[in-house]
C-alpha cells in the first residue's frame, strides 16, 4: 500500500497547553478522508503542522517520503491546501489570477496546466470575469484550482463547504471525487457536516483532545460502529407499509417517506420480506445518519460539541 501522506507522532503545544498529542496516521493513495472531531480538537492545527504553516514541537509530517522538517521545499512540491480562504485577486480575472499563482508556483506550471485545472473545476466559462463578480461557489473552485496547478497529489481542505449553498457542495463533491478517482490525488477534508463527508469521503479519521481516537472505513460505519440507526423507506399502499413497519418499531414520516427509528443492520432483508410477504410494493431503502451515529458512538457524550 502506498501511503503519499504520513503523519508521524506530532506533538505540539501552545502556550503551556498541549494541543496535539502524539498523533500518526497516514492516507492511502487516491482516498478520500474526512478530518473529524469537535470544536477544539486540534483538526486546523494538525492541518497547519501538515502544510507547514507552524513547526510541531516534535514529530514530522512525510509527504510522498519527504520531510517537511528536514526537506521542506520537496515536500510542499506534492501539497495543495486550501487552510484559510483563498487568497484570490478581485480586481484580477480567474485568468489573471491563475497566472498570477502560476508565476509564484516553485513548481513551474506551463500553460496547458491552467487550462487542465479549469477544466477540472468546470470554469471555463468564468475565466474572463472578475473573480469579484463571482459567487463563493466559484471562488471555492477558483481557489481550489489554485491549489492545483502545480499537480499536487495530495490535496488538503479546510472546512470546504463552509458558506457554499447545496448545489456549490454537490458539485465540489463531484469535483473532489473526480480528482481523487481520475488523478489519484490524496484528499484530506475537514469538515463538521457529518452526511457531507459521508457522502463524500471514503474514511475518516476521527480526534478528540489532540489524538486520533479512531479511524473508520465509510461502507463500514454502520456495522461496526452504530449500533442501530434510522431506516427510510418509500412504499406503497402507504398506511399498509406503516402497519407492517409498526411491527418492527417507531414508525415517523420525514421529507416524505417513512422512517423506521434504532434498527440494527440486519433488520433490513427482514423489512423487505415482511413488506413483500403484505403485498406492500417497495420503491427504495436507505439508511440516514451513519457517520453521524458512529461518530457519536466513538466519541462519546460529545454531541454539544458539533456544530
Ligand atoms: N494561537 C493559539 N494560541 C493558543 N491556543 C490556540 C491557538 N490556536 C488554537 N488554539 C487552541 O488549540 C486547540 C485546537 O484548535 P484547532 O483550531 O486546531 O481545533 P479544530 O479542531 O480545528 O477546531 P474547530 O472545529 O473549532 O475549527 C483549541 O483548544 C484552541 O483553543
Amino acid at each position: 500500500m502506498e501511503y503519499p501522506l504520513k503523519v508521524k507522532e506530532l506533538n505540539k503545544s501552545l502556550g503551556k497547553k498541549p494541543i496535539i498529542k502524539n498523533m500518526s496516521f497516514q492516507l492511502e493513495r487516491g482516498a478520500i478522508y474526512g478530518f473529524l472531531g469537535p470544536n477544539g480538537s486540534g483538526k486546523t492545527t494538525t492541518i497547519r503542522m501538515i502544510v507547514s504553516l507552524i513547526a510541531p514541537d516534535s514529530g514530522d509530517v512525510e509527504i510522498e517520503g519527504k520531510s517537511v522538517r528536514t526537506n521542506r521545499e520537496e515536500a510542499l512540491a506534492h501539497i495543495g491546501a486550501i487552510v484559510e480562504d483563498p487568497d484570490l485577486y478581485g480586481y484580477l480575472t480567474g485568468r489573471q489570477n491563475l497566472e498570477h499563482f502560476a508565476r509564484m508556483s516553485a513548481t513551474p506550471v506551463s500553460k496547458e496546466r491552467i487550462d487542465e485545472v479549469v477544466t477540472l473545476v468546470e470554469l471555463e466559462g468564468a475565466m474572463q470575469k472578475k473573480v469579484k463578480s463571482y459567487s463563493l461557489g466559484m471562488k471555492q473552485r477558483l481557489g481550489i484550482a489554485v491549489s492545483l496547478l502545480h499537480k499536487p497529489s495530495v490535496l488538503i481542505l479546510d472546512e470546504p463547504t463552509n458558506g457554499l449553498d447545496p448545489k456549490g457542495i454537490r458539485d465540489l463533491r463531484h469535483y473532489l471525487q473526480r480528482l481523487a478517482r481520475e488523478d489519484g490525488v490524496t484528499l484530506l477534508v475537514s469538515s463538521h457536516q457529518l452526511n457531507e463527508i459521508e457522502m463524500l469521503c471514503d474514511k475518516a479519521i476521527i480526534i478528540k483532545h489532540g489524538e486520533v481516537i479512531e479511524q473508520i472505513s465509510m461502507n463500514t460505519a454502520v456495522k461496526e460502529k452504530a449500533a442501530t440507526f434510522n431506516i427510510q423507506i418509500e412504499a406503497e399502499p402507504v398506511e399498509q407499509a406503516k402497519s407492517v413497519l409498526a411491527g418492527f418499531g417507531k414508525v415517523g414520516e420525514v421529507a416524505g417517506k417513512l422512517e423506521l427509528e434504532k434498527q440494527p443492520y440486519e433488520q433490513i432483508p427482514k423489512l423487505v420480506n415482511a413488506l413483500v410477504a403484505a403485498g406492500v410494493n417497495v420503491y427504495g431503502m436507505s439508511y440516514r445518519n451513519r457517520l453521524e451515529d458512529a461518530y457519536f458512538s466513538i466519541t462519546e457524550g460529545q454531541k454539544e460539541d458539533v456544530s
